[in-house]
């Protein structure tokens, strides 16, 4: 396939591609609507898209096509029509670290400054390192699963036939590149969950016991509780979201993990819901809000160029609001866990801030779960309990 082939062809998904979608899904449609497309264009443009929008808001005042030469060097370590045609003088420096590719793109173009690939780092969270963070956003995350401690062998001897690349992160945790096709891999999905590192780490901070009533108010498909009933089988689980669909993808995923007794609502949060809850009390909310998603950019690196920084006080806003109207439904001396998958001090700190404030609630702990340094997302976990 000629350059100017491939290049028309990420010109024109790229003029396509509004930020609405995330970028998987639109490319989904996009290729079903150009069924001319064969399987090594789709890859191509999807390599491209994917490198050049990792590189954010940097050399912006350079041509296009050299920024997505840039990009492509960056995130890939193979060879591509258009760095050998852009950036010939770097094209055999591909296997080398981020850090050293970095240096080298530096010296050749002196405006390339790595901070314009995330440009919010002045609202970042207490103890994200800048530097490795950004960095981060060059390479592509891993797939995690968590997996049954006694079918981890089975799952290793499987994904070996395979000749899948897999590390052993812990008993429970597997790391597989990703797009790894874990419906032909892995087909029996009852002893495994896909769930990112970062987040099977919040799971340290539940600390459910037996009999427990928890309820995981903002529960979409059930990562979290999923994880809560691993952690202590015995809780007991009211689930709710504003989002019927994602519920009903939750009992999907309850029911092949053998989940079968819990509770169901769908709740505006936003709402006054005292109809619904107003004999609830609970030993223990997760509170996985709703927030800007920064956390897992490395995931979707369309948002690095698409986000609108006005939209942090938009979803701080909407995480003081959540948060305030559920610790009424708390007993007293018991845990409010709240947790976003954002890297900004307006969604975490800010919120825990708003809540100690203005609820009976003490602060236990928190952090970011930093996961920039292991190919995973960074979370936010805050641990408060009711006075
Ligand atoms: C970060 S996701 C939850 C992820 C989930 N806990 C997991 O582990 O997979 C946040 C969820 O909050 C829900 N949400 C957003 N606004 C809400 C509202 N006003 N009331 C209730 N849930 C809401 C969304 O539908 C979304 O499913």
């Amino acid at each position: 396939m000629k350059l100017e082939y491939q290049v028309r062809a990420f010109e024109q998904a790229f003029e396509q591609y509004d930020g609405v979608l995330p970028l998987h899904r639109f490319l989904f449609t996009y290729f079903k609507q150009h069924k001319q497309m064969g399987s090594s264009d789709r890859r191509w443009t999807t390599r491209y898209l994917y490198s050049y929008f990792r590189l954010g808001k940097a050399l912006k005042k350079e041509e296009s096509l050299l920024r997505l030469a840039v990009a492509d060097f960056l995130c890939n370590q193979t060879e591509s029509m258009v760095i050998s045609h852009y950036l010939p003088q770097l094209s055999d420096q591909l296997l080398l670290p981020v850090q050293a590719k970095i240096a080298l793109v530096k010296d050749a173009y002196p405006d390339f400054n790595l901070e314009d690939v995330f440009p919010f780092t002045a609202a970042l969270s207490e103890g994200i390192v800048k530097g490795d963070f950004l960095q981060s956003f060059f390479i592509q995350p891993d797939l995690f699963l968590r997996v049954k401690e006694d079918q981890q062998q089975s799952f290793l001897d499987l994904l070996a036939k395979e000749e899948v690349e897999v590390k052993v992160i812990s008993n429970k945790t597997l790391a597989l590149p990703n797009g790894s096709k874990l419906e032909k891999l892995l087909p029996d999905n009852k002893y495994y969950q896909v769930q990112d590192l970062s987040s099977q780490r919040t799971g340290e901070y539940f600390l459910p016991k037996p009999y427990e009533y928890w309820w995981d108010c903002c529960a979409a498909s059930g990562g979290k509780s999923l994880l809560l009933h691993d952690i202590e089988p015995k809780v007991q689980l009211l689930v709710s979201d504003v989002r019927e669909n994602s519920l009903h993808n939750l009992d999907e995923r309850f029911q092949a993990a053998g989940i079968r007794k819990y509770q169901k609502k769908v709740l505006d949060l936003l709402q006054n819901n005292e109809q619904d809850l107003h004999d609830y009390a609970f030993d223990g909310i997760i509170l996985d809000a709703p927030c800007s998603g920064s956390g897992t950019w490395g995931r979707t690196p369309e948002m690095l160029y698409h986000f609108e920084e006005h939209k942090i006080d938009f979803f701080s806003g909407l995480q003081k609001n959540i948060g305030t109207r559920v610790v009424k439904y708390l007993k007293p001396g018991k845990a409010l866990i709240y947790i976003t998958c954002s890297v900004f001090k307006k969604e975490n700190e800010e919120v825990i801030e708003h809540l100690l404030a203005t609820q009976a609630l003490k602060l236990e702990s928190m952090q970011s779960i930093r996961g920039y340094n292991d190919k995973a997302d960074t979370m936010f976990i805050a641990r408060l309990i009711k006075e």
